[in-house]
């Protein structure tokens, strides 16, 4: 069994702009999928992902019931579900040159599902690094993260960046401008999450904001000063020490990016009231700068608050389901130890779909 796990991402800036070729700078956070892989002698893929829940209720498959799910999950939320960890399949199928391969595969993950801290990328990074490493191919943190893009897109109909893949292959903060991708360095900046419980449906929030982009040339040029200020952005952490804690002067200063970018964002249709009202809880409390994260809609705020100000005053808003600390995750993709007890050997258990090659 080969057991990888891969961080989850928030945006410093430039989610959706990065979509149309400006540049953005997401940042890994310490908060992991992790995904075990072990082979198969048939070419059947059988899947657990216990955390995987839907518009509030709970897929579980079942093997016994001839790979259909034992729940009523109409076939294709079923697909839209699974859609992330055939695509990692196939990725690694292809980079090994054995398509017949069959895996046994759990997933575990303590990132939200479709909350903007990029669950879809770490599981697909983290599955595509096991399944190859099970199948004798060990590909570099570049060659999974190119894999986890191309799988992403697929999934996504095509509307997908570079940046979510890369981060989370990577870790750290990373630059994202079309395909050219690089790892930056940052200081370790003090983020907070708000978490509202709920999801953004992205493809649709990324063909809202095409559509504003195509049909005005005020919401075209939004799109660009969004990258005007990822620029702006870097440049502020490019000049600070990485190895020393961030200053006051350039929390604050990013802090007013931040808050520029997610007004932008909230001009563009993705935000929504509870993440405006968790924005503003963190900036009230006294946070540097407060934005959405990932494409919104719903789910996750970051803002940058090294006291515990934020995080407090985020519990205690209506809304606002979860608040915690997110760390920045400096290792990428990395290869964890196979659990030990016979007890917790994924996969074998009844609650799993299965499914020919
Ligand atoms: N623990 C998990 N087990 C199985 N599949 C998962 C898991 N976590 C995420 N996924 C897959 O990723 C999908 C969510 O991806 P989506 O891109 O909509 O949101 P996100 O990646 O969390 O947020 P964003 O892309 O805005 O940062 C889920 O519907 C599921 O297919
Ligand atoms: C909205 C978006 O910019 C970020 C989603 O996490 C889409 C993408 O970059 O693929
Ligand atoms: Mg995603």
């Amino acid at each position: 069994m080969t057991v990888s796990s891969a961080p989850g991402k928030v945006y410093l800036f430039g989610e959706h702009a990065v979509v149309y070729g400006e540049p953005a700078v997401p940042c890994a956070v310490e908060r992991r999928a992790t995904v075990s892989v072990s082979l198969r002698d048939d070419d059947h893929v059988r899947v657990r992902a216990e955390d995987l829940s839907l518009n509030g209720f709970t897929v579980e498959y079942s093997g016994s019931t001839g790979g259909r799910p034992d729940v009523d999950v109409p076939a294709p939320l079923v697909e839209a579900a699974m859609g992330y960890i055939d695509a990692a399949v196939e990725q690694a199928r292809d980079a090994a040159g054995a398509p017949d391969a069959g895996f046994d595969i759990s997933v575990e993950s303590d990132i939200p599902l479709g909350a903007g801290l990029g669950s879809s990328a770490a599981v697909v990074v983290a599955g595509i690094d096991a399944a190859t490493r099970e199948l004798g191919v060990e590909l570099s943190p570049r060659e999974i993260a190119e894999r986890a893009y191309k799988a992403e897109y697929e999934v996504q109909d095509g509307q997908a960046s570079r940046a979510d893949t890369f981060c989370s292959a990577m870790g750290g903060a990373v630059r994202v401008e079309g395909d050219d991708c690089r790892t930056i360095d940052a200081p370790a900046l003090p983020f907070v999450i708000g978490f509202d419980g709920g999801a953004g449906d992205t493809g649709a929030l990324v063909s809202g904001v095409r559509q504003l982009r195509e049909r005005y040339d005020f919401a075209a040029d939004t799109v660009s000063t969004i990258g005007d200020i990822v620029r702006r952005g870097e440049e502020l952490l490019a000049d600070a020490d990485p190895d020393e804690e961030p200053t006051e002067e350039l929390l604050s200063e990013l802090g007013g990016f931040m808050n520029f970018n997610h007004g932008l964002l909230e001009a563009l249709g993705v935000s929504s009231r509870s993440l405006d009202s968790m924005v503003w809880a963190a900036r009230e409390a006294g946070a540097h700068g407060a934005k959405l994260t990932g494409a919104g809609g719903g789910g996750c705020i970051v803002a940058l608050d090294p006291t515990p100000e934020s995080q407090t005053g985020l519990r205690f808003t209506p809304g606002c389901e979860d608040a915690f600390r997110a760390e920045l995750a400096t290792e990428g993709v990395r290869v964890e130890e196979p659990p030990t007890t016979d007890g917790e050997t994924p996969a074998t258990d009844d609650s799993s779909a299965e499914e020919s090659a």
